[in-house]
């Protein structure tokens, strides 16, 4: 498998919104200046299709783009487990005293991705083995032992020394997804993210950063937000105001000793607790703004060399996560405005499911169409549900959206019978890949390694090269545990790994 230097992170109902995202990441992997201890940038989750009103408060504003401008401002946003891009070595460990000249130990493997070597290694690396090792998810890989694996992984790095950076395009959001719509759904998501914000972790049994060009054109700038003034002098006035009650309340005590009044001067002081704990993200909001033109620029020049990029799509079950909507995050970043060759998409399959892989196979098809038609008509875009969805797909386009509707239908009349059947699969390859679906479950399967669209090999219909698009389900086995999407995405981190490290 390919051991690319920047990771992106995406949950599967998140697609991109922008094809340019990943070169704004780089306008600050590639600043040698905060390279070395750069862990990872994190993008705002924003969403679509929020009910009237958003009633629920769905899109989340002060925890997705008010509160990490602050954080941005002090160590570091934390990571929200979806639009991030991650530096691999970030993964490894602790970032190192010295930057270190060892670059070449994170470069892509140059072996074609279906050798049988390298399929070895990942299904090896998809093992479940690893589950019991003490190194994965404690020291090294997302971490393990909290049910918001992202937040903890991102405040493990930030002790160990590591920095991140908030990234919120004003241009278009760089991603765009689906947000719990209704009340049940999001007291369940709640309930989630309060119990693993106060877990207490439980132990688990179980480098390198992006070449770095010399010093080079300002890729990035960033200026402390309009408001901090305001944001200082309130603190200040409401602090003042804060004492005074206090105060009051402890004089009032001292006069008259009864319950009500000790009652009173605890509410109060569990509030301004609470409002001091918050002040972090008011004391220095940073806004920041990135120049990809300007790395477009340099690339194309020659005086910058863009490192590999592998993006992680996680899925976990087909009939909440519909496979065409996982299919269409997967092609968004397929078609990013980056090098085919050196773009590597990874899907992980945690509810092992043909009809998941059906999708994949199918919109493997559909990418020799789509990229290049993205690229043509220069669509932004470039997630095909969204697109299509946005009343996009007439005139001139009809003959792109029969070729997707005709994906579609077939997927979805996969899922509707729950089995892929034998009309459905066309060719001897893929007859013999759904082979591997028999006698095993979900929750007890071996490893499964399907390199469906391999860069060195597969083009477009305009002869362009494709990106690589790998299919994995990790190994299940009853008695070991999975530690869920952070044992999903570490299953993905080690198949790269030991390659990396042998490189
Ligand atoms: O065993 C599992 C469980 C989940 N997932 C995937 O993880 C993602 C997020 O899971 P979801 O159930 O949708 O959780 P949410 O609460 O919607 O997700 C938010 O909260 C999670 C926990 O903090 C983060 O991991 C996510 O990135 C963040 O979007 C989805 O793509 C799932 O397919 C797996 O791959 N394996």
């Amino acid at each position: 498998m390919t051991a690319a230097p920047v990771i992106l992170t995406l949950d599967c109902d998140m697609h991109s919104n922008d094809p340019i995202a990943p070169l704004r990441a780089l306008c600050y992997f590639l600043d040698p200046a905060i390279a070395p201890t750069l862990a990872y940038v994190q993008f705002p989750q924003r969403f679509l299709g929020l009910n009237s009103g958003d009633i629920y408060g769905g899109e989340m504003r002060r925890v997705f783009r008010i509160d990490p401008l602050g954080m941005d401002g002090l160590r570091g946003v934390g990571n929200f487990g979806t639009c991030c891009f991650f530096s691999r070595r970030s993964l490894y460990g602790p970032p190192p005293a010295a930057p270190t000249n060892d670059e070449s130990k994170v470069r892509s493997a140059d072996w074609p991705l279906s050798s049988e070597s390298v399929l070895r290694r990942a299904h090896e690396a998809a093992g479940c083995r690893y589950e019991n090792s003490e190194e994965w998810g404690n020291r090294i890989g997302f971490r393990y032992g909290s049910l918001v694996e992202d937040y903890f992984t991102g405040f493990r790095m930030q002790c160990e020394g590591w920095r991140s950076v908030f990234c919120d395009p004003v241009e278009r959001p760089a991603f765009l997804g689906q947000a719990p719509k209704s009340l049940i759904d999001v007291l369940r998501q709640y309930r989630r993210w309060t119990m693993g914000l106060y877990q207490k972790p439980s132990p688990t049994k179980a480098s390198s950063s992006p070449a770095t060009p010399p010093a080079m054109v300002e890729l990035h700038t960033h200026h402390a937000h309009p408001r901090i003034l305001f944001n200082r002098l309130h603190i200040f006035v409401y602090a003042a105001a804060l004492l005074a009650l206090l105060y009051r309340h402890t004089a009032l005590l001292e006069s008259r000793p009864v319950a009500s009044s000790l009652l009173l001067l605890l509410a109060d002081l569990v509030l301004a607790l609470m409002w001091l704990f918050s002040q972090g993200f008011r004391w220095r909001p940073l806004l920041r703004q990135e120049f990809p033109d300007r790395l477009s620029a340099a690339a194309a020049a020659g005086s910058v060399w863009l490192p590999a990029l592998d993006v992680f799509v996680c899925t976990a079950d087909p009939y909440k996560e519909p496979p065409v909507s996982v299919a269409s995050t997967a092609l968004s970043a397929m078609a990013f405005d980056y090098p085919a060759g050196r773009l590597s998409v990874y899907v992980s399959d945690d509810g092992c499911s043909e009809l998941t892989l059906l999708a994949f196979i199918e919109a493997a098809k559909f990418a020799r169409y789509w990229l290049p038609f993205c690229r043509e008509k220069g669509i932004m875009e470039r997630s095909p549900e969204a697109y299509f969805e946005s009343g996009n797909g007439d005139g001139d386009v009809e003959e792109i959206k029969i070729i997707y509707e005709e994906l579609r239908c077939k997927i979805e009349r996969a899922v509707q019978k729950g089995y892929v059947d034998d009309t459905l699969i066309t060719s001897p390859e893929d007859r013999q890949t759904f082979e591997k679906w028999k006698n095993f479950t979900r929750k007890d399967h071996p490893a499964i390694v399907q390199v469906l669209l391999d860069s060195s090999r597969d083009t477009d219909v305009a002869g362009d090269p494709l990106p690589n698009l790998v299919y994995l389900s990790r190994e299940k086995r009853r008695s070991t545990p999975h530690h869920f999407k952070a044992g999903a995405l570490n299953a993905l981190v080690r198949s790269n790994y030991h390659q990396s490290l042998a490189n």
